[in-house]
C-alpha cells in the first residue's frame, strides 16, 4: 500500500463522484485502502454540497451524471478558484471529452472502464506535493517561491525553487515573454499535453524544461528526444524499449524513452519530423498510457507527461497529410507560442547580459561589457536565428575580442558557424572560447595506433561532417548527398557527435534542409 501525501500530517481527502453505486464503492474501497479519506457523491448537486461543506485535495468525477456533466463540477472548482485537482472519467473512445476537460483545467483524465492500477497512480499524482498548492486566502509564498502573474489565474499554485530558477533562465521581461512565463506557471500543474511552437532558436526547449520544473513532477526525470535525429528503423525501440534478443545485437533488455521518463516529462522535440508510421504508435501509447517494448508480450504502464515542440506549422502538416490529425489533437491540448526575437527586441540587453555571463562562466573568464553602440548594432541586425544566433554571435565576439571591450562582427553572421568548430578539436574542459573557433582542419593520419579506436573514428567522422556542412553552407540535405547519406542519417550523426550548426535542427531559413 502506498503512503499518500508523505509530506502532509493528514491523509489526503478525496471526493469521488459517480452515479453507479457499485463503481462508487469500488473507487471508495480502492482509495481507502491507499490510506486516503474519501467522500462520495452520486450527482452534480450532491458533489456541490460536498464542495460547499469542505475542501478536498482531489475530486474524481465521472463525466455523465444524472443531473448534468462532470465538467460542471470542474467549472465550479475553476470559477471559485479552488485548489482541488480534478480528474475526469470519460467513456472509452471519447477522446474529445478528455481533451475538452484538460483544456478546461482538469488535472488529468481516466478512460472507462477504469484500470485500478492507473486509477491509483493518477490519484497519487493529483494529491502529490500539496504544500505547493496555494488555496485561496492561504498563499504559500516563501523566499523560494514566486507567484504566477495574473494570466496564470489565482488558483494556480505558487512555483517552487526549481520552477522559479527555470523561469529565470528564460530571460526576457517583454510583454510576450511575460505571457509565456505566466502560461507556463498556469499549465505546469496538470497532466495535459503541451505543444510548444516557435521558430528555431527561440527557446522552445527552455520553455519545455520550465514546464517540467514548475510541475509537481519536477523531482522526476526530464527526458528530451529529438524526433528528427533518430533513424526510422530505430524509432520504436528507442521510444518503447526492446527485450533481449528481439533484434540483432540486442543482448539485454533495454528501456525506451517512455520508461526512462516515468514519473517525469517526456519532451518530444521536432515532433513534426516523426514519420507517419511512428505517429500512429505514439498516439496509441498516449491513449493507452502504456507501451509494449519490441519483443515483449506485456504492456508497460507509463506515467509520463508529454511536452512536444515544433518549428513547423503542424496545421499545415495535417492538411498536407504529413501529420496525423488525431495525434495533433492529442498533443496540442495546451499550446505555448514562443515569440521570435524580432517581436521582443526590448529583451535584447537582458539577453546579451545573461548570454555573455554564461559564455564567460563556461570559459572561466570575467564577463565582458557590451557598449551601448554594440547593442544598437545588434538591435538593428535581423537575427533570423533568434536567441541561438545571438548566442553564437556573442560566442564569436568573446573569442575574438581582446581585453574587456567586446567587438561584434555582424558581417555574414547568419552564415557564421560559431559553435560548430568546437567539435573539430575537442578542447579541454575549461579551454577559452578561442579554442572553439579554430578553423576546420583536414583529418590527419595518426602517428601511432590510436589508443581508443572509437574515439579516433568519431573524431574523423566529425571532421568530415563539419567540412561537408561548411562547404554546403550548412544545408544538411546537400551535405548528406555529398556524403552518400540520407537526411535522417546525417541528422542522426550530427546529433550523436554533438555537432552544433548555426541553425541547430532548423529546417527554416538559411542553411535549411528542405
Ligand atoms: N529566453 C531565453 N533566455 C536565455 N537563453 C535563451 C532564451 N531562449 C533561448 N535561449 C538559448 O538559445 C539557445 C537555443 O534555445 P533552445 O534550444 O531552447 O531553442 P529551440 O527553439 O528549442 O531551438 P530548435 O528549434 O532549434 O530546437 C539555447 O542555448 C538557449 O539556452
Amino acid at each position: 500500500m502506498s503512503t499518500p501525501n508523505p509530506n502532509a500530517s493528514r491523509p489526503a481527502q478525496i471526493l469521488v463522484v459517480d452515479d453507479e453505486p457499485d463503481l462508487r464503492t469500488l473507487y471508495e474501497l480502492t482509495l481507502l485502502r491507499e490510506g486516503y479519506r474519501v467522500e462520495a457523491a452520486g450527482s452534480v448537486s450532491e458533489a456541490c454540497e460536498h464542495l460547499d461543506a469542505g475542501r478536498f485535495d482531489a475530486v474524481i468525477t465521472d463525466m455523465r451524471l444524472p443531473d448534468g456533466l462532470g465538467m460542471q463540477i470542474l467549472q465550479r472548482i475553476q470559477q471559485d478558484q479552488r485548489s482541488e485537482r480534478c480528474v475526469v472519467m470519460t467513456a472509452y473512445g471519447s477522446a474529445e471529452n478528455a481533451v475538452e476537460a484538460l483544456k478546461a483545467g482538469a488535472f488529468d483524465y481516466l478512460t472507462k472502464p477504469v484500470d485500478l492500477k492507473q486509477f491509483r497512480s493518477v490519484v497519487a499524482s493529483a494529491v502529490q506535493a500539496p504544500a505547493q498548492v496555494a488555496a485561496p486566502n492561504r498563499p504559500t509564498r516563501s523566499a523560494e517561491t514566486i507567484e504566477p502573474t495574473e494570466e496564470a489565474g489565482k488558483s494556480a499554485p505558487a512555483i517552487g525553487g526549481s520552477g522559479a530558477a527555470a523561469l529565470e533562465r528564460l530571460v526576457g521581461e517583454s510583454e510576450p515573454m511575460r505571457l509565456v512565463k505566466a502560461r507556463i506557471a498556469k499549465v505546469a500543474r496538470g497532466m495535459a499535453p503541451v505543444l510548444v511552437r516557435g521558430e528555431s532558436g527561440t527557446g522552445k526547449e527552455l520553455v519545455a524544461r520550465a514546464v517540467h520544473a514548475c510541475s509537481q513532477r519536477s523531482d522526476g526525470p526530464f527526458v528530451a528526444v529529438n524526433c528528427g535525429a533518430i533513424p526510422e528503423n530505430l524509432l520504436e525501440a528507442e521510444f518503447f524499449g526492446a527485450r533481449k534478443g528481439s533484434y540483432t545485437g540486442s543482448a539485454q533488455d533495454r528501456d525506451g524513452y517512455f520508461q526512462a521518463a516515468r514519473g517525469g516529462t517526456l519532451f518530444l522535440d521536432e515532433i513534426g519530423d516523426l514519420p507517419l508510421a511512428m505517429q500512429s504508435k505514439l498516439l496509441r501509447a498516449i491513449q493507452e498510457r502504456s507501451v509494449r517494448p519490441i519483443g515483449s508480450t506485456q504492456e508497460d504502464a507509463v506515467d509520463v507527461r508529454i511536452v512536444s515542440a515544433t518549428h513547423k506549422d503542424l496545421h499545415a502538416e495535417v492538411q498536407a497529410g504529413r501529420f496525423r490529425q488525431d495525434l495533433f489533437y492529442r498533443l496540442n491540448v495546451i499550446e505555448i507560442a514562443v515569440p521570435a526575437l524580432r517581436d521582443r527586441r526590448e529583451d535584447l540587453p537582458a539577453l546579451c547580459h545573461a548570454l555573455l555571463g554564461r559564455i564567460a562562466r563556461d570559459a572561466g573568464m570575467p564577463a565582458p561589457t557590451l557598449s551601448a553602440e554594440v547593442l544598437l548594432q545588434l538591435a538593428a541586425h535581423p537575427l533570423h536565428g533568434n536567441v541561438r544566433e545571438l548566442e553564437n554571435l556573442l560566442h564569436r565576439a568573446v573569442a575574438l575580442s581582446e581585453g574587456d571591450v567586446l567587438h561584434v562582427d555582424l558581417m555574414g553572421t547568419t552564415t557564421a558557424p560559431a559553435p560548430l568548430e568546437r567539435t573539430l578539436e575537442p578542447p579541454p574542459a575549461a579551454a577559452p572560447p578561442a579554442a572553439q573557433v579554430a578553423p576546420a582542419a583536414p583529418a590527419r593520419a595518426p602517428a601511432t595506433v590510436p589508443p581508443d579506436l572509437q574515439t579516433y573514428l568519431d573524431e574523423q567522422e566529425r571532421q568530415i561532417l563539419v567540412r561537408a556542412l561548411q562547404e554546403t553552407g550548412f544545408n544538411r540535405t546537400a551535405a548528406a548527398a555529398r556524403l552518400g547519406l540520407s537526411l535522417r542519417q546525417i541528422r542522426y550523426r550530427i546529433a550523436r557527435l554533438g555537432i552544433t550548426t548555426p541553425h541547430g535542427d532548423d529546417a527554416n531559413g538559411f542553411g535549411s534542409d528542405e
